[in-house]
């Protein structure tokens, strides 16, 4: 049936029937490098898992996600963990509604760094709202573990952030977490928090922190 697109949201076949609409909803991903981002991205969008090289500059992956009432179409935008990337990685973080702010549990660096990373995003969204899962990456390296989750729960419960572990290599929890971005935060055409709230209710009301 042929179609056509309405704008951003609306599409209308043929027949005139009005058919679902279409959400798109930006998602940045950051943190340093070799955390896993980019296995997080092709993991959920690919529902696999390979050795990656690191990242060169930024990615680009689409997902469409079907619900009862709408469509929501993810763009993930997966950013380099190299420095020299960092301010055209920045270009990308404009019109994101949330981000996941990825580290290692294996490497408390990573963790570490997470803190400078949230500041670079506090200067883009000063005046705009996003959610902002913080999500530490590899719990199938338990044995390998520096950062306990109740230290990742903690700095996220502090700065008014999400909490999740995930493991890319072992599909544990990553659809969860991507789907918690749009849709826990009440309704997802309302999922936005406002960085400058850090104990909104919002926050306490999603996910685990
Ligand atoms: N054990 C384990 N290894 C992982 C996991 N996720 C990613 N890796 C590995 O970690 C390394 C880095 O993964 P990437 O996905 O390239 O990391 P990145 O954060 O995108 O890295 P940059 O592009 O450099 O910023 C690769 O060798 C991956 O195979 C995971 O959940 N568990």
């Amino acid at each position: 049936m042929a179609q056509r697109k309405m704008g951003k949201e609306m599409t209308v076949t043929s027949d005139g029937y009005h058919s679902k609409p279409t959400y798109v909803y930006k998602v940045v991903l950051l943190g340093s490098m070799a955390v896993g981002k980019s296995s997080l991205a092709f993991r959920y969008a690919k529902n696999s898992f390979r050795e990656t090289m690191p990242t060169v500059g930024c990615s680009f992956f689409k997902q469409m996600i079907h619900l009862e009432t709408a469509n929501i179409m993810f763009e993930i935008w997966d950013t380099a963990g190299q420095e020299k990337y960092h301010s055209i990685c920045h270009l990308y973080y404009r019109g994101a509604r949330a981000a996941l702010l990825v580290y290692d549990i294996s490497r408390k660096e990573t963790f570490n760094r997470a803190k400078l990373w949230l500041r670079e995003l506090e200067k883009d969204f000063l005046h705009d709202e996003i959610v902002i899962i913080l999500v530490g990456n590899k719990t199938d390296l338990a044995t390998e573990r520096e950062v306990t989750s109740e230290e990742g729960k903690e700095f996220a419960r502090s700065k008014g952030l999400l909490h999740a572990e995930t493991s890319a290599k072992s599909n544990h929890q990553v659809t969860d977490v991507f789907m918690t971005m749009p849709v826990q935060s009440q309704s997802w055409k309302k999922s936005r928090v406002d960085l400058r709230a850090p104990n909104s209710n919002q926050i306490k009301k999603c996910c685990k922190s």
